[in-house]
C-alpha cells in the first residue's frame, strides 16, 4: 500500500491553493502523511518543466516557442509525502529547480497555455491513481485541475510573514528584496489569463499570518476529517 499506511474507508481528495509562501507544501506534506493520503506538489511540476525549457536553450520571452516543445520532457512526480520526488526524462531535478533563475522563470513559462493542458492533465491522472486519496498544492487545483475535491483550502498570509519565512530558507537575501519577488510572482499568476491563482468560491480561506506550522496542520486535518464524518 502507497506510503505505507493503513488503508482509509475513503479516498479522499484535497485542493490546497494560494500564493507563494503561505505554507502549502509544508502543510500539504504533514497532512497527507498523518491521514495516509498521496501528496502532489504541482509547484514543482511547473518548475520542473520550466529547468527543462532553461537547460535546452528555449527563450523564456517567447511564449509560442515554449509551446512547440511543451509536450517534449518527460516530468514524473513521486506521491509519498515522506519522500516526495521530481525526475524530468529520468534526471532527478529535485535541487535545481530550485534555484533563484527557475523561480524568476516559472511564472512566464507556467502562463503558456500548451504548458498548462500538458500539466494539468498529467495532475488529473496522478490524483484519479492515488488509492487512498491525495493531498494536492498548487495555485488552480480547486478552480481547474479538481473542481469536483472533496475539499478545497486557500491558504493566505501576509506579504510580510511569507517573506519573513523565506528570509529564513534564503540565507543572504534581505527580506525586502524577498518580499518584492513574492509580490511580483503572486502578480504574475493572478493575472495571467489561462487559469489564474485563485479561490475557488467553494474553498475554505485560511489565513496563517498568525498561526503557527502546526496550527495550520491541525487546522486542516481537522477540515479533512469533519469532511469524512459528512460534517
Ligand atoms: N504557519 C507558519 N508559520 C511559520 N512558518 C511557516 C508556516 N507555514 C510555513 N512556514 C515556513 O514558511 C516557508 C514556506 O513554506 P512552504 O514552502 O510550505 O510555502 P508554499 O506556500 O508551499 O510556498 P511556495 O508556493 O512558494 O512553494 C517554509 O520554510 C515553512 O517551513
Ligand atoms: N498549480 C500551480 C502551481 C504552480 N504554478 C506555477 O509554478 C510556480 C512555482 O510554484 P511553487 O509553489 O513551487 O512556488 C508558481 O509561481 C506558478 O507560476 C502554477 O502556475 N500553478
Amino acid at each position: 500500500m502507497e506510503n505505507g499506511a493503513v488503508r482509509t474507508a475513503q479516498p479522499v481528495i484535497v485542493a490546497i491553493d494560494g500564493p507563494s509562501g503561505t505554507g502549502k507544501s509544508s502543510t500539504s506534506k504533514a497532512v497527507a502523511a498523518q491521514l495516509g493520503l498521496s501528496y502532489l506538489d504541482t509547484g514543482a511540476q511547473y518548475r520542473a518543466i520550466t529547468w527543462w525549457m532553461v537547460t535546452n536553450g528555449i527563450d523564456i520571452d517567447d511564449p509560442s516557442a515554449i509551446a512547440a516543445v511543451a509536450g517534449k520532457p518527460d516530468i514524473v512526480s513521486g506521491t509519498d509525502p515522506a519522500g516526495p520526488t521530481i525526475t524530468v526524462d529520468g534526471v532527478d531535478v529535485a535541487g535545481p529547480i530550485r534555484t533563484q533563475e527557475v523561480t524568476s522563470k516559472v511564472s512566464a513559462v507556467s502562463a503558456v497555455p500548451e504548458v498548462r493542458a500538458r500539466i494539468t492533465e498529467l495532475q488529473r491522472s496522478i490524483a484519479s491513481a492515488a488509492e487512498n486519496g491525495i493531498v494536492v498544492e498548487g495555485r488552480d487545483i480547486g478552480t481547474t485541475v479538481l473542481p469536483d475535491a472533496d475539499l478545497k483550502i486557500f491558504l493566505t498570509a501576509s506579504p510580510e510573514a511569507r517573506a519573513a519565512r523565506r528570509s529564513g530558507e534564503l540565507k543572504g537575501v534581505d527580506i525586502h528584496t524577498t518580499r518584492e519577488a513574492l509580490i511580483k510572482r503572486d502578480a504574475a499568476d493572478s493575472s495571467r489569463k489561462t487559469s489564474p491563482l485563485a479561490k475557488a468560491d467553494d474553498a475554505v480561506e485560511v489565513d496563517t499570518t498568525d498561526l503557527t506550522l502546526p496550527q495550520v496542520i491541525e487546522c486542516v486535518v481537522t477540515l479533512v476529517e469533519e469532511k469524512r464524518a459528512g460534517k
